[in-house]
């Protein structure tokens, strides 16, 4: 990697929220994502891998980011009968990405194997729930039946998530207030879905500032388009960084 003073400086001064960002590499191609790798440079060591990507590089390309020594939430949001996610996650597990996630909506029999297949893996990654999409509003759950809104589906999944022994959900900042008093303060909140005043809101619905996903008790950020489609990534980056250490302190 060439040398980067700017993203040495950021990682220096901002290492607290750092580890508790990942960058989503939603991106077209394997060259592209290692574009972005090296442009943030050393700035992130924390990227997350989704559909996208996945289905265009593969496990190579997660390969590729760990032996680079970054951290990997491979966000593959699983959700299928007991026996094929546990099979998934076996595969999953041969690797040692940081997080892998599942859908909670999959239901208490999936989740605990889930929980069993990572378990019994040579690797064990922190194994988290997807909730209710971030991109999901009240009338989108209405039309799926769902008709006591997100907050109330989202603590019903939690909850879910909690008695399968997953290690955390994955949900919007606006649902982090219900959790407090119900999970254990190690429990992961991974947020994505968060917007600065001046970002475009895109597909999603159940947006929330860094600030307020920070003071709300998230323990990770999942930062994307808002990073990587800017013209500057690094100095979107900081901007980000800034907001969450601000909601970090007060
Ligand atoms: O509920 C969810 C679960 C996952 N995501 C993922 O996070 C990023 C968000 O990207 P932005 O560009 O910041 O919108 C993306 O990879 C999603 O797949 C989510 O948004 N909501």
């Amino acid at each position: 990697m060439s040398s980067n003073p700017m993203a040495e400086l950021l990682a220096a001064a901002y290492d607290d929220v750092r580890r508790a960002t990942y960058i989503a590499l939603d991106v077209e191609s394997e060259a592209r994502a290692l574009a972005v790798v090296e442009q943030l440079g050393p700035a992130v060591d924390g990227y997350k891998v989704g559909l996208e990507l996945f289905h265009r590089a593969g496990m190579r390309l997660v390969e590729e980011l760990l032996a680079r020594n970054l951290r990997v939430f491979l966000d593959m949001k699983l959700h299928d009968i007991p026996n094929t996610v546990a099979g998934a996650l076996r595969a999953i597990c041969q690797y040692p990405v940081e997080m892998v996630n599942v859908h909670a909506q999959g239901g208490p029999r999936m989740l605990q194997a889930a929980r069993e297949a990572v378990d019994n893996s040579p690797y064990k990654p922190l194994l988290v729930g997807v909730t209710v999409l971030t991109s999901l509003g009240d009338d989108d759950l209405r039309m799926l039946g769902i008709a006591d809104g997100p907050a109330r589906a989202v603590v019903r999944l939690a909850k879910l998530v909690q008695e399968a022994g997953l290690d955390g959900v994955v949900c919007s900042a606006q649902e982090l207030p219900l959790l407090q008093g119900m999970v254990s303060s190690t429990f992961e909140r991974v947020v994505p879905g968060t917007r600065r005043a001046e970002d475009a809101v895109q597909d999603q619905t159940r947006i929330a500032t860094p600030q307020l996903a920070m003071r709300n008790g998230a323990t990770r950020l999942v930062l994307g388009r808002a990073v990587v489609a800017a013209e500057d990534p690094l100095s979107a980056l900081q901007n980000y960084w800034r907001a969450m250490k601000e909601g970090l302190n007060g």
